[in-house]
């Protein structure tokens, strides 16, 4: 079992340089814990869904320990053990939160490195021309989702592909807040925010957020065209 910090802990530690400050699990981590062999779950079919349909979904994605990680920095394990132990209105204890990932972060950094490889590979294999990856914490209070859209505003085409990471355990339909996606050719899908799950789709895709009925985390991620800083080394 990893052991369990408090966010706020972490947040904290995760502004200062002094090391003792940062509790130990994440001392720890390392771009190795979030190594994902992108190439060996990018195999053809998933490349074919994706070039094809519009989107893919990866289960299973990074190992418990870097999952561990990401739940404990966004707050989930958190939002778990107030609900558990204080029997707090869940949405007094949270508003609809966004926090993105910058190097302040420890597990949110090293997951963008390991997207940056995954953006990486889609250069290689797909031409996508990514530069930049940016990505967010996201929480959805219960009562919350996210009405259609495609993540490039009219006129725009910034973001190559979007990608979302959940990261809620023991997810089931009762719970809601499915992911609505319009494929490539006019189909819906839709798809639970089960933890370790990435959803990789053309973010000219049109979705939603259906209403959650449960806290819902997750990442938000956007593989970019642009950028000031070429984030992505298309170096193999
Ligand atoms: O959380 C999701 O499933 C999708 C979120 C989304 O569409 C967005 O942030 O643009
Ligand atoms: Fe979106």
């Amino acid at each position: 079992m990893t052991t369990i910090t408090s966010n706020l802990e972490l947040t904290r530690a995760a502004l200062t340089d002094d090391l003792s400050l940062v509790p130990e699990t994440q001392q720890a981590l390392s771009a190795e814990t979030f190594t994902v062999d992108w190439e060996a779950r990018l195999d053809n079919e998933a490349l074919d869904a994706l070039t094809g349909n519009g989107w893919v979904v990866l289960d299973e994605v990074f190992s418990p320990e870097a999952l561990a990680a990401l739940q404990e920095e966004s707050g989930f394990v958190d939002y778990r053990a107030a609900a558990l132990t204080a029997g707090i209105q869940i949405k007094d204890i949270r508003g609809d939160r966004i926090r993105w990932i910058s190097q302040d972060f420890f597990a949110g950094f090293y997951y963008l490195s390991s997207i940056n490889a995954l953006a990486a590979l889609l250069n290689r294999y797909l031409f996508a021309g990514i530069r930049h990856s940016e990505a967010h914490y996201a929480c959805y209070p219960i009562g919350f989702g996210y009405q259609w859209h495609s993540d490039n505003p009219a006129g725009r085409d910034e973001r190559v592909i979007s990608a979302v990471f959940y990261l809620n355990d023991d997810w089931t339909d009762a719970d809601g807040g499915a992911l609505e996606v319009v494929d490539n050719h006019g189909v819906h899908h839709e798809v639970n925010p089960v933890a370790n799950r990435l959803v990789i789709f053309d973010s000219n895709l049109r979705h939603q957020v259906q209403t959650a009925h449960r806290q819902r985390y997750s990442i938000a991620t956007w593989m970019r065209r642009d950028g000031l800083v070429p984030f992505v080394n298309d170096t193999p």
